[in-house]
Parts: C-alpha cells; sequence; structure tokens
C-alpha cells in the first residue's frame, strides 16, 4: 500500500518556531522512527515536510545580508529549504532504516510546482513562515513594509503569497524513483512555485505554496492510497481552544467541509489541512488522516486522530477533546 506522510514545518521544530538545526536534526530523527517502522513493514512510503519556519528565517538572514551579498528571491529560498530539510530527513530515515537492518536507499527530489501567475493569493498574503514576535516588534517590520499578521498566543507571524498548487511537475521523476526501489521525498514546502510562460518555459515565483494542498496532489499524483498529515496536534478539533472543545475522530468529506465552512479550522494552520484531506479523498484517495507525528503508525496500521473518507463511507464518529 502507497502512503503519503506530510510532515509539518513547525512540528519538525520547537514551539517557539525558531527551527535552530539541532533542534530540527532531533525533531526529525524522532519522526523517522514510525516511518522506518513502515517501511520495514512492507509498506511504499513517500515524504513530503513543511518549510515555513526555515523558509521564513532565510529569508530574513537574506535580507539582513542584503547589503554584503546579493539576495535571492523567495523561491530560491523555498528551493534551498528542499535541500536542507531533504537533506537530514534522507540522513535520519536511512540511519532508522539501517538500525532496522532494512537495506533501502532514500532520495529527496527537488520538485517545482505550477501556480497560475494570475492567482489572487500573489495580492493577499495569507502563508504564515519563520518566527513568532511579539506585537512591537512585528509593528517595527510592518513599518518597512512587511505583512504580519496576529497568530493568536504565540505572537505575530510574518505571512506571505501562497497561490493554490495546480500541477506537482516533477512527480513523474518521484515515480520513476519510487518504482525503482527507493523512499521518496517531494515537494518539500508545497514545492517551489513556479508559472509557465507563454513560451512553455517555466521560471520560478516568489510565495511560498501550503504544503498540505502540495501534498494531496502529489499523493494523488503518485496515486497514494492513504494520506497521513502529521503536526503537532492530535487531530482537528471543533470549537478549538474553547471549552467546548472537541476533537473529530472519523468524518466525511460534507460533513467536514460544512464545519470548515463555520470557522472551526484557522487559516495559515489547521485550515488548510483539513482542505487537503478532502480533496485528497474526493480526488480518490481512500483516506487521509490529521494527526500528531508520534502516531504516524498507527494512523497508517489502524486508527488515530482525524480520519476523512469519502460521504459514502461515513459518518462523523463523536471524539473527545
Ligand atoms: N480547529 C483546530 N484544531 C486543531 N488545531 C488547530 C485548529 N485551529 C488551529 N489549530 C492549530 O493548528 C496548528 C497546526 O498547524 P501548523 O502550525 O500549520 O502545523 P505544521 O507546521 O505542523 O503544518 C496546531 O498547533 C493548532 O494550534
Ligand atoms: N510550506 C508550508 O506549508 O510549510 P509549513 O507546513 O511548515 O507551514
Amino acid at each position: 500500500m502507497r502512503v503519503l506522510i506530510a510532515l509539518g514545518g513547525n512540528a519538525m521544530t520547537t514551539t517557539d518556531g525558531r527551527a535552530r538545526p539541532g533542534d530540527q536534526i532531533a525533531a526529525v530523527t524522532v519522526a523517522m522512527e514510525p516511518v522506518a517502522d513502515l517501511v520495514a513493514a512492507g509498506y511504499d512510503v513517500v515524504l513530503t515536510h513543511g518549510n515555513g519556519p526555515q523558509v521564513g528565517n532565510l529569508l530574513v538572514k537574506n535580507e539582513l545580508a542584503a547589503s554584503v551579498v546579493p539576495p535571492v528571491p523567495l523561491d530560491w529560498c523555498g528551493a534551498q529549504t528542499q535541500g536542507t530539510i531533504g537533506f537530514i530527513v534522507v540522513n535520519a530515515l536511512e540511519r532508522a532504516l539501517a538500525a532496522r537492518g532494512v537495506r533501502r536507499r532514500v532520495a529527496a527530489v527537488v520538485t517545482r510546482t505550477l501556480v497560475d501567475a494570475g492567482d489572487p493569493g500573489f495580492a493577499r498574503p495569507t502563508k504564515p513562515i519563520g518566527r513568532y514576535l511579539p506585537r512591537d516588534e512585528a509593528a517595527v517590520l510592518v513599518d518597512h513594509g512587511e505583512t504580519w499578521e496576529d497568530r493568536g498566543e504565540r505572537g505575530w507571524r510574518r505571512v506571505v503569497a501562497s497561490p493554490e498548487p495546480l500541477e506537482v511537475l516533477d512527480a513523474p521523476a518521484a515515480a520513476a524513483l519510487l518504482a525503482a526501489g527507493f523512499v521518496v521525498v517531494a515537494n518539500g514546502g508545497g514545492g517551489i512555485p513556479v508559472v509557465r510562460s507563454a513560451d512553455g518555459s517555466i521560471r520560478g515565483v516568489e510565495a511560498v505554496i501550503d504544503k498540505d494542498l502540495g501534498a494531496a496532489l502529489l499523493g494523488r499524483a503518485l496515486g497514494a492510497e492513504t494520506l497521513v498529515i502529521a503536526t503537532d496536534v492530535d487531530g482537528a478539533v471543533l470549537g478549538y481552544g474553547t471549552p467546548e472543545a472537541r476533537q473529530l475522530d472519523t468524518v466525511d468529506v460534507a460533513t467536514l467541509r460544512g464545519y470548515a465552512a463555520e470557522g472551526h479550522f484557522a487559516s495559515g494552520s489547521m485550515g488548510p489541512k483539513v482542505e487537503a484531506a478532502c480533496r485528497f479523498v474526493e480526488r480518490g484517495g481512500r483516506r487521509a488522516v490529521i494527526t500528531s507525528l508520534t502516531r504516524i503508525a498507527d494512523a497508517v496500521r489502524d486508527h488515530a486522530g482525524t480520519t476523512v473518507l469519502p460521504a459514502d463511507i461515513t459518518r462523523e464518529v463523536a471524539g473527545h477533546a
């Protein structure tokens, strides 16, 4: 069975979102344990990952150093995070597989994802990236022309353009590596956003694609049956942060979309995960699961977190807070 596992960028760092190298390696090392168990058990695993904290940090470095070295565009920063995160995921997974006596090669693919140059997302930044700052520090950067948003108790966060992913252009390369027996890491950070010019050529555009929406697209392109969206909470919660909070257990797409329309899932965090789970299932995936990093193996083998199924298979089963 082919499974696509999407690792959250925030879940691969620490709660302060600072993404120190040691924290990232430690978190990825832990995350690869259940992944290695699944590969060892014969599951056909594809990995993708977020890059929100990392691409935001890179952008800051880039801007601070602009007077010394030439700045690079945001899509280059995205490509660089695919390289770095892919590197630590490949190292950690190969190590975990070797510890289990499993001889499998792991490869990370630099992956471009097509977007529409006219996407309204370019005019209205929605994707939170980088570190959290207190309101007064964010206000200074807003005065310098950046867009920042109040993200609740953790503070303010910079937001950038996030167009809809239309096609994972390098999915065929990932498919060829899978067919050759590799475990594949692909479409990190939702893919490097690119547009197609009138002459057919491809060029990068400055944006950060939502990795969960990218994962839904990649999952279907590669024929995955199950999508697991692994993050830092156990599942999608109704009334999140209120005394009435209730985690969804098993839910069909139509019911889940209804809850989304009622505003239960925050934009830029749980909202796109819910949308990605719905799209994956609507486009032929068997099931999508939103759960925590520690429950990846349970989600694939059995049941964990919030499971989203096609409308004709299920109705909501009451969960717990
Ligand atoms: N309704 C909700 N149910 C659960 N989590 C929610 C909800 N609304 C917002 N969240 C937030 O979504 C976060 C996970 O999304 P995000 O930070 O983007 O994760 P990742 O970086 O792992 O992709 C959780 O830490 C939680 O604070
Ligand atoms: N690109 C992206 O969605 O990254 P995060 O999951 O880290 O926010």
